[in-house]
Order: structure tokens, then sequence, then C-alpha cells
């Protein structure tokens, strides 16, 4: 495999995903527990923190304190920036609104059937409010980062090529995107397809910072994130220890890519992170508690 078009100028971003990782629990996780947990989270240093959405609560019933989680947030001594995922324009309104959130990601399926099932419009009207919700994020000084969910094949029965995927990635950039994370939803990625589609996507559009958010089970974890890696991938979804994964999809879900894993993987290869480790252990323990 020649990598050689796949150097990444972008530079290594670690997403840490609580919000992944909480919202699929049926047991109300209490806000203050949320915020606790977080706010470990935020010492350790990851670029971002994928911390909560302003979606429907009859849709995500464990997000619906997000507001009062924010306020809980002591973003004072933390170099991470916050994410919040919204699913419409009624949500994206609500986030924009926030100074402590930097980014807001959409969650684009290229399957017709999961975009219905997850936010309840076509793929055409999804797009139409990508649309403006990334005028909303310009006008206030956010980025929008769209996940491309199904990224790597659907069990839906939808077509799905990388043709596809990489029509909608530049129907993104026109709009001016430039954040994209391909999304393995359903854990059907493999070190050739992410290769092929992660390499080919980050050739045709250099300037767009590519991200991959894995789901995987513990023994294809390494190949995965090798594959994006080489692949020249610098923007890493996960969550800690692979807890969770999207509760609208289907119900033989594999789970995030652990971060540890993640970590594991960075430090065999001599790749410096710069995190708090004290503070990433503390939060490991205290996922017992809020991961019951
Ligand atoms: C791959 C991933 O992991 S992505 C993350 C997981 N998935 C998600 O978070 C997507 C969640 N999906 C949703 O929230 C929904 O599908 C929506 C809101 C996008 C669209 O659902 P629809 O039913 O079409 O929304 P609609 O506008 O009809 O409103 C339905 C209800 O939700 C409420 N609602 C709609 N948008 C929001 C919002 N942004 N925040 C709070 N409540 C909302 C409405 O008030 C309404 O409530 P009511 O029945 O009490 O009157």
């Amino acid at each position: 495999m020649n990598y050689e078009h796949s150097m990444s100028t972008h530079p290594l971003k670690l997403i840490e995903c609580p919000r992944d990782a909480m919202q699929g629990i049926h047991e109300f996780i209490p806000t203050d527990l949320k915020a606790e947990y977080i706010n470990k989270l935020l010492q350790v240093g990851f670029d971002t923190i994928d911390f909560g959405s302003f979606v429907s609560p009859k849709a995500i019933p464990q997000m619906s304190d997000t507001r009062e989680v924010l306020k809980r947030l002591d973003l004072s001594s933390s170099k991470s920036k916050l994410l919040a995922i919204i699913a419409n324009l009624r949500g994206a309104e609500e986030a924009v609104a926030f100074n402590e959130i930097s980014y807001l990601g959409f969650p684009f399926s290229v399957s017709e059937t999961f975009q219905q099932r997850n936010t309840n419009s076509s793929i055409t009207e999804s797009f139409d409010t990508v649309q403006k919700i990334q005028s909303l994020c310009v006008k206030n000084n956010k980025q929008l980062v769209i996940y491309i969910s199904m990224g790597f094949g659907n069990p839906y029965g939808d077509e799905w090529s990388a043709e596809i995927v990489s029509k909608w990635v530049n129907e993104m950039n026109k709009i001016g995107v430039n954040i994209i994370s391909l999304s393995d939803t359903i854990g059907v990625s493999n070190p050739e397809n992410i290769i092929y589609i992660y390499s080919n996507l980050s050739k045709d559009h250099p300037a767009i910072e590519f991200g991959v958010h894995l789901h995987s089970t513990p023994s294809t974890r390494v190949e995965k994130i090798d594959a994006a890696w080489k692949a020249g991938c610098r923007r890493f979804d996960s969550a800690l220890k692979g807890f969770g994964g999207c509760p609208m999809a289907k119900d033989d879900l594999t789970g995030n890519i652990a971060t540890e894993g993640i970590l594991s993987y960075l430090e065999q290869n001599n790749i410096n992170t710069g995190l708090n480790m004290r503070a990433w252990e503390e939060a490991m323990i205290l996922s017992s508690r809020v991961f019951l």
C-alpha cells in the first residue's frame, strides 16, 4: 500500500466522547455525576470533549439534562474544547447560544434508513438542515463537525459505496464544512476499507480535517486504529473503556473504540499526547460509578 499521498498536515486531535458513552444507558445517570465525570475528563487534556446533545428528550432521554450539565462544567483550567451533538435547527440554535461550546456535531448518514431512524428526516432534508446549521455556525463563530454515519457500509440494505460517501463529502465541502468524521456506526469497517476510503477522501480534500469515529470489538481495535493512522488520520473519536454506541442503530451494536486502545497505540509508536495520565487514571476509576 502506498501511503505517500496520505501524509497528514493536520495535528493530532483526540476527541473523548462521554456523550456517546452515556446516551444509550437506560438508567438515568444523575446530572451531578455526569458533570463530575466530564469535569474529570476535562482535566486530562483531550483536544475536544463530546459532552452532550441538544436533541429530543424523547429520542435520547439520557441527554435531556445537557444544559444543566453544562452549567456544572469547569472549563477554567482545561484546554479542551466542547462539542455538542445536534440533530435539527432547533438544537443548533440552542447550542450556538453557549459561549462554552466550540463545536456542533451533526449526524449525517449516507443510509436513508438510518437517517430517518436517527433524525426522522430524509438525507435530502437533512442536507438542507445542515446548510442552515452551517450558516448559523459561521454567524456565531462555531465550527460544524459532520459525522458521516454508516460511512463504511450499512446493515439496512440501502445502497452504499465509497462513491456515495465521496459525493456527500463533496457537497459538505461546497458549503464550507471543514471537519468531517467518518463514523462506523455499526462496526463494519475493516483496515482495507478504512485505508481506501480515508486515503481517497483526504487526497481529494486536503484542507478538510477528516476524522474517524470507529466502533469495534476489542480484537479488531488495533488494526483499525493502525489503518486509520497510516492512511493519514489524525482525528480520533473514542470513549473511555469503549463504553457506548448509538442507541438508534441496530441492536447488536459493537462499542466505541476504547480511548486506552488509542493511547497505547500512540505510545507504542512513540507519539506524545501530552495528556495528564493521572487525571486519566482517576477518570477510569470514576467511570465505574457512572457505568454500572
Ligand atoms: C450516531 C449517533 O450517535 S448520533 C446521536 C444519537 N442520535 C440523536 O441524538 C438524534 C436524536 N434525534 C432527535 O432528537 C429527533 O429525531 C429529532 C428532534 C431530530 C427529530 O424528531 P421529530 O420527532 O421529527 O421532531 P419534532 O420536531 O416533531 O419534535 C418531536 C418532539 O421533540 C421535541 N424536540 C424537537 N427538537 C428538539 C430539540 N432540539 N431539543 C429538545 N426537544 C426537541 C419537540 O418539542 C417535540 O416534543 P413534544 O412531542 O413533547 O411536543
